[in-house]
């Protein structure tokens, strides 16, 4: 069956309660467009776990500050509907702004505490942006299972935790990041990339291989891992907006000394080029799990070769 393309709440919500009164589960895939293959790997895994599986586009005016690129953000519309159709998605829902929120729209969802860290303390209200929206798309879709990609570590957190607190029924699911063959994490922002940003960016992969290397050979040191992550950075003289090592069970939490628990490695980095910024994120989990030792190698593999 090809793809439904809707654009308009009433339609998804109508679309919805005959999935519903059929019994239907439905999977769902929030995404802001300009789509990749991180992107079709989430809608894939969706697609074989659910009956019928909702893909949204939205670039959303409230996650982005008046500095932002919302206006630059890369719209394309006709290769992501066909990136959809070839998936299996069974809808594309993709509102305008202003079908999204209307006129008279006067709530935020903000979860406290763990958006002010990272990411969240050099955009002040993205979180929030993206909760609300969230809840507003996770209310329309009444989705069984979200499906949501480890490279927006941070943004998995907080929907965690707003699901949870707010007793949302949907299950949030994790995929994995989807990498290039050198290791840099597929983004809709790569596209902002020149040639020579693009050989620059490879420092990002390579610098966190180095410390997943060095992690599966037993470092444990902060300080240690850190510098060998610095390092590789300052050869392509880059100064990462934040480079951060914290607690997995509670992101608030820098890890002090000594890595004893699971945590992850979080880095922003922006790849400056005669005056054009692009603003990248990557992250490792450091953990002792199976999947997490093969995503360390992978990116191993992938980065230094
Ligand atoms: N490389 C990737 N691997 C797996 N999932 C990804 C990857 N990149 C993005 N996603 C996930 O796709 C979903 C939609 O993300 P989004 O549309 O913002 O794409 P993006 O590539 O992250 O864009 P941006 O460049 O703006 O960060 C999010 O859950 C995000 O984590
Ligand atoms: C989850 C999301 C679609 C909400 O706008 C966005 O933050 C994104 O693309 O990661
Ligand atoms: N995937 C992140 C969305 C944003 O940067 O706004």
């Amino acid at each position: 069956m090809s793809l439904i393309i809707i654009t308009r709440k009433k339609e998804l919500i109508q679309y919805v309660d005959e999935q519903k009164e059929k019994r239907k589960s439905i999977g769902f895939v929030p995404t802001m467009g300009a789509l990749h293959d991180g992107h079709a790997s989430l809608i894939r895994q969706s697609v074989s776990e659910n009956d019928c599986t909702i893909v949204s586009i939205f670039v959303n005016p409230k996650q982005f500050s008046i500095h932002e690129d919302l206006a630059n953000y890369p719209r394309t519309f006709q290769s992501d509907s066909e990136l959809c159709n070839k998936c299996k998605a069974t809808v594309l829902f993709a509102p305008t702004a202003e079908e999204m929120y209307s006129l008279n729209f006067k709530t935020e969802v903000k979860v406290t505490g763990l958006t002010e860290v990272l990411c969240g303390a050099f955009r002040p209200g993205h979180f929030d942006g993206v909760s609300t929206v969230l809840a507003v798309l996770i209310n329309l879709t009444q989705a069984n299972k979200l499906y949501l990609g480890q490279k927006d570590f941070q943004q998995v957190q907080v929907i965690k935790k707003m699901t949870a607190d707010l007793l949302f029924r949907t299950q949030i699911l994790t995929c994995p990041t989807v990498r290039e063959k050198d290791g840099l994490a597929l983004s809709s922002r790569n596209r902002y990339l020149s040639p020579e940003g693009r050989r620059k960016a490879v420092a990002i992969p390579k610098a966190l291989a180095l410390v997943a290397k060095a992690f599966l050979a037993g470092e444990r040191s902060v300080n240690k891992l850190d510098e060998l992550c610095l390092t590789e950075l300052k050869n392509e003289k880059l100064i990462p907006q934040y480079l951060e090592f914290r607690l997995i069970s509670d992101i608030t939490q820098k890890c002090e000394d000594t890595l004893s628990a699971e945590s992850v490695l979080a880095i922003a980095q922006f790849i400056e080029i005669d005056g054009s910024k692009t603003r990248l994120i990557d992250n490792i989990v450091l953990g002792n799990d199976s999947s997490q030792i093969d995503a360390l190698n992978e990116l191993i593999k992938r980065a230094l070769g």
